[in-house]
């Protein structure tokens, strides 16, 4: 399994520059470079990298995309004087050429492949190239919104040419539609293409149409690609969590991609003058983590927008240190999605249902009844989303905006605690190599602690001496977690109800507000959840006697079909827009007698909520497998989803499960609202 993580930067690329007063195209400075790699520095995040040199793209590699006419214009402008330089750079929107501009432009579509070439030969699992001028809007013929060469759409069919790739996930999360990715991919199913972007309903720049939701690709190529349309500013962090959640995650697992590739423009972050949104630095971390999730992690950065000095700078750093499988900060904001990103969710999911057999839960039965698109869009009125919140980007919000980062980046916890995962003594069995090296063995608890600590409210759960023993070994770990002396724990029990319920009371015992237990597997024993400070998802073949799901226990049918695994809809449809409603300060995953889930679903369940808690997980196992607790240690210890088997789609009954613990609980969490509809 390959680790590490790329970094690549030169200083070059800074010497590509706006000669002559263009108030447009002003904004695209050098200094995006050298400040975001000055703050990579400031945190100590440089020396952590393996640092990989830029490279010119060779010519043959550039007409992997463009055209030789597109090739010998951008080479000819290198002999130019300024007079002509501009004449030529009138003859695009929104691009300006300079002396540097096209050997600047070489090395961006160089870094990109670099880049890949670093995460396919294995020598990082994944990395982040620095470089300008951009590419997601340069189109075969043309450059475009200071795009001279699509370095990502290069990058692609470089990885195609070179590796025999079949499927490339490009993700775009800049706030501009990368239309010339667009262009290019369009007809080709080998690439999902999925972008946001501010839209305004046509309104912003490039003012398109087919920057549309309903522009789903053509030919061959219906379904890969992707249009989620921001129609107001202000969007933020729950926005974009959601738009994850229920476009782009159940898409992107479906689709299985061999290698993801992000054109990572951070204008959509707050405080960019493009982009007029709220989301915060710290949501980038938890973007690039559910997409290393992907792939076996193979993950390729390359920055494209992003404007505002502070803000992008501190994105940045917030993606590569998730790269290095950093804890996750905490998403900060209100966990609701507004009503117009809701409305574009909805109808990117609708447009894209034909194409994809996980989109299953949404009920577009209102788009029937409406004659034309036309009827879907609301009335263009264009406040913000969130008037309060948005008030921080106003016209002297620059300096504003720099108080409001300094405060905000110092208010993030960043858990950075010594060992990232422990474990009880695992079987002999266990080959210890095959553990990533940063697994510590906790020895177990001599019994006058543990007598002292299992006091006596915890007396009436623990049976004969042998539950005793093994409540050791989870509350062992238990209390290095909570004490911050790791991130995250597995203990083997052979009564994992007994050992969840003294897990959870010591918990709120010693001081946690909120703990999410995940309970796969037959269970008798549940702990009062009234208060709210415990949330319950119990995961179980049988319908459970008794207990109908309420606001903090929540049962899930499910048991997966013997020949794939189709959980993942329900991991990332439902389990975790609840979890990130819910914001927990501890995750307890427990895996009982009767597991009804695969390793591979119980991987994914990890994997995907280790953002969350600051990545505090708890894992306590009553199934002895070996292959089961080996891939929960891999999860936890942050080695990216070992890939099993094929996702099957779920069976239109427990679809409807789903759909029917959505309308119940969609007011209650609300990061599960997905339709305007039945969100009323
Ligand atoms: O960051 C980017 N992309 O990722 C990016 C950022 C800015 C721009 C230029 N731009 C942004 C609003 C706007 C309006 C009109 C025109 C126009 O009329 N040009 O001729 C141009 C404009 C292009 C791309
Ligand atoms: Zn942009």
């Amino acid at each position: 399994m390959a680790s590490g993580t790329a970094l690549i930067y030169d200083e070059a690329m800074t010497r590509h520059k706006l000669l002559w007063n263009d108030p447009i195209c002003d904004i695209e400075v050098p200094e995006r470079l050298s400040a975001s790699y000055e703050q990579l520095q400031c945190y100590h995040l440089v020396e952590r990298c393996i640092p990989v040199p830029a490279r010119e793209g060779s010519e043959e590699e550039i007409l992997l995309v463009h055209s030789s006419e597109h090739l010998e214009a951008a080479k000819s402008t290198q002999a130019m004087n300024e007079e002509e330089l501009k004449r030529i750079s009138g003859n695009y929107d929104s691009f300006f050429f300079h002396p540097n501009t096209y050997h600047c432009a070489r090395l961006a579509v160089g870094a990109a492949l670099q880049l890949v070439d670093s995460v396919m030969s294995g020598k990082v699992c994944n990395g982040m190239a620095l470089v300008r001028p951009p590419g997601h809007h340069s189109q075969r013929n043309a450059a475009n919104g200071f795009c001279l060469f699509n370095n990502v759409a290069i990058a692609a069919e470089y990885a195609k040419l070179k590796y025999g790739l079949q499927r490339i996930l490009i993700v775009d999360w800049d706030v501009h539609h990368g239309q010339g990715t667009q262009y290019i991919f369009e007809e080709d199913p080998s690439v999902l293409y999925f972008s946001w972007h501010r839209y305004e309903h046509q309104e912003f720049w490039p003012s398109l149409k087919e920057s549309d939701y309903d522009a789903v690709g053509l030919g061959k190529g219906k379904g890969f690609n992707i249009n989620l349309p921001w129609n107001k500013v202000g969007m933020g962090n729950s926005d974009y969590l959601a738009a994850f959640f229920h476009v782009l995650l159940p898409m992107a697992f479906e689709f299985d991609p061999e290698l993801v590739l992000v054109s990572s423009g951070y204008d959509s972050g707050i405080g960019d003058p493009e982009g007029q949104m709220n989301a915060t630095p710290e949501v980038f971390a938890h973007l690039t983590h559910f997409l290393m999730q992907l792939a076996h992690g193979k993950l390729c950065v390359i920055l494209e927008g992003g404007y505002h000095l502070r803000s992008l700078s501190e994105s940045v750093c917030m993606t590569v240190r998730t790269l290095l499988r950093d804890p996750l900060p905490q998403v900060t904001g209100e966990m609701a999605p507004c009503l117009s990103a809701i409305e574009s969710i909805q109808n990117v999911r609708a447009a894209h249902k034909p194409y994809w057999k996980w989109l299953t839960y949404e009920d577009t039965s209102f788009l029937h009844n409406l004659s034309t698109k036309s009827d879907l869009v609301k009335t263009a009125d264009t406040n913000p989303c969130r008037d309060d919140e948005a008030k921080i980007t106003d016209s002297n919000g620059t300096d504003r905006i720099e108080r409001f980062l300094e405060l905000h980046m110092k208010n993030i916890v960043f858990p950075v605690p010594p060992i990232k995962t422990a474990t009880t003594e695992l079987k002999a069995s266990a080959d210890p190599n095959t553990f990533p090296v940063h697994l510590h063995v906790v020895k177990e608890m001599d019994k006058n602690e543990l007598e002292a600590l299992v006091s006596d409210f915890h007396a009436d759960l623990v049976e004969a001496n042998k539950t005793l023993l093994f409540l050791g070994s989870t509350l062992t770990i238990l209390d290095k977690i909570l004490k911050k002396e790791v991130c995250s724990g597995i203990a083997e029990s052979p009564a994992a109800s007994a050992s969840v319920a003294v897990a959870l009371r010591h918990s709120l015992h010693f001081g946690f507000q909120r703990v999410l237990c995940i309970f796969v597997g037959d269970t008798d024993i549940m702990p009062s959840t009234e208060d709210g400070k415990i949330l319950i998802i119990h995961v179980c073949k049988k319908e459970q006697t008794g207990k109908s799901s309420s606001k903090h226990y929540v049962v899930l049918n499910w048991k997966e079909d013997a020949d794939g695994n189709d959980f993942f809809s329900a991991v990332l449809g439902f389990i975790l827009p609840v979890a990130y409603s819910y914001q927990p300060n501890l995750i307890i995953i427990a895996v009982g007698a009767n597991r009804s889930l695969g390793i591979s679903g119980i991987s994914l369940i990890i994997g995907l909520l280790q953002g969350l808690a600051e990545s505090r997980i708890l894992a306590v196992i009553e199934d002895t497998d070996i292959n089961l607790m080996q891939s929960v240690a891999k999860a936890l210890a942050g080695a990216s989803m070992p890939h099993f088997g094929v996702h099957v789609p779920p069976t239109q009954e427990k679809v409807n499960q789903i759909k029917k613990l959505r309308n119940q609980l969609q007011q209650d969490w609300k990061m599960l609202q997905c339709s305007v509809n039945d969100g009323i």
